[in-house]
């Protein structure tokens, strides 16, 4: 397997990885992985599934401790300055995590008050944040009213909520139709250009990525790759982004196949 480290950066990045290994008792996830993306960029997590990305996300918002390595959020360590770390971070999970009896406003003013902001300054910031997800029609629909899309659409709006300068989704497009999922990446990349947020978007689709893209290459737990599209192509020797992920990851033709959709 071939390895791909590039890129430098100045300041305090947005995410710092250094060294990190994780394991399920005897299940190594994540071996020995470090890298770091810039504040306000785009950045894909790619990698099949059992990569080790939703492990890796689990570290990043400390659900689980990072007992091998660090990780650091503009500067601040996840394990001693959590709070500091976590209040600049904003997360989507895979799965599902609405209360599907609440309201869309119940929803978001309950999380609202989770981070001390409540009253009409709550309200203004729901409402904003409804119209950025095109979603202001639906504020006081139950959630179990709303597509999938839809929900996915509440699940950002919440977490922008208190105004991270980072944004976490790990496979946010999964389970949506063509349309939905065009929509909601066309949307994050937006709030990155109009309002420079970071974002560290996870995703086993190839053709999510763009040539733009900062990308980071994690396969069976390991760091494969680190860098821009152009720089990782290149140095791979390949001609597009998904001949470089094949050849980093020495997958057969049809695995790589199954990236694409
Ligand atoms: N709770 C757990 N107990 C044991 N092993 C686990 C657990 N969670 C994940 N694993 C294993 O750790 C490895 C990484 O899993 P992880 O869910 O982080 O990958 P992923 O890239 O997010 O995959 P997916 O896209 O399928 O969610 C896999 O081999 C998985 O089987």
């Amino acid at each position: 397997m071939q390895h791909v480290k590039t890129g430098e950066m100045n300041g305090p990045a947005a995410l710092e990885v250094a060294a990190v290994s994780y394991s399920y008792g005897t299940k190594r996830a994540l071996s020995d992985v470090s890298f770091a993306i810039a504040p306000g960029t785009f950045t894909v997590l790619l990698g099949l599934n059992g990569a080790g990305k939703t492990t890796l996300f689990s570290l990043i918002s400390h659900l689980y401790n990072t007992r091998h390595g660090s990780i650091s959020i503009f500067g601040h360590d996840i394990g001693r300055a959590s709070g500091e770390a976590l209040r600049r971070v904003g997360i989507v999970f895979q799965a599902r995590t609405l209360d599907l009896d609440l309201s869309v406003y119940q929803n978001l003013s309950y999380h609202a008050s989770l981070h001390g902001i409540g009253g009409r300054e709550a309200r203004q910031r729901i409402e904003a944040l409804l119209q950025s997800v095109d979603m202001s029609d639906r504020i006081n629909d139950k959630a179990r009213s709303l597509s999938g899309g839809q929900m996915r659409r509440i699940e950002i709006a919440r977490a922008l909520l208190h105004r991270p300068t980072l944004l976490l989704l790990d496979e946010a497009t999964v389970g949506l139709d063509i349309q939905s999922r065009a929509d909601i990446l066309a949307m994050i990349r937006k709030l990155v250009e109009t309002d420079g947020i970071g974002v560290f978007w996870a995703t086993h689709l190839i053709d999510e990525v763009d040539d733009g893209d900062h990308v980071v290459v994690l396969h069976k737990g390991s760091l494969l790759a680190n860098g821009g599209v152009t720089e990782i192509v290149s140095a791979t020797g390949s001609s597009s982004i998904r001949e470089a992920f094949t050849r980093l990851a020495g997958l057969d033709a049809a695995t790589a196949a199954g990236a694409a959709s």
